[in-house]
């Protein structure tokens, strides 16, 4: 058996794990998010009234203002930001905020995030490699086969 572990691309460098939330929706971090409480403030957003605050937070992509990769070094100062992202596919406003914030991210993951996890799922992500780790899962499985397919 081997560890659920997903190649990727890196895109901003460091290793950090914490518990997985996931957004369908992408996100503007100028406007979507406040900076204060990490908490999701746009209306009808999928997280909205959630908290991003030390979270492997998944979504697809940034949305909105370049004002967002300021948003992301905000949360950073104030302690509200994720611990980590996993993109499908990061854009240069979350690029930036990411590799500026020093929050490790990984985008274009061998299978689709959305897929493979589950909110509550702890997850690593390797930025320095361009990988993540299944550490728990919400289903119980974090070990395959060499031979299976997930
Ligand atoms: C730099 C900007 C605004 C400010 O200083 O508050 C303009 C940002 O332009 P976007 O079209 O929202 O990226």
């Amino acid at each position: 058996m081997v560890p659920i572990k997903l190649k990727g691309r890196a895109i901003s460098r460091g290793c950090a794990k914490g518990e997985v939330l996931l957004s369908r929706d992408p996100i503007s971090f100028l406007g979507s998010i406040d900076p204060k409480t990490g908490v999701v403030v746009e209306e009808n957003h999928a997280l909205e009234g959630k908290s991003i605050q030390g979270k492997v937070l998944v979504f697809p992509h940034g949305k909105g203002s370049t004002v967002g990769s300021y948003v992301m070094y905000q949360l950073k100062k104030n302690g509200t930001a994720p611990a980590a992202i996993i993109n499908l596919e990061t854009e240069p406003i979350v690029a930036v905020g990411a590799i500026i914030s020093e929050i490790p991210l990984v985008d274009m993951l061998e299978r689709n995030p959305y897929e493979v996890l589950n909110n509550g799922d702890l997850v690593l992500v390797n930025g320095n490699g361009g990988y993540i780790e299944l550490l728990k899962s919400e289903t119980g499985k974090t070990e395959i086969n060499k031979t299976e397919n997930m």
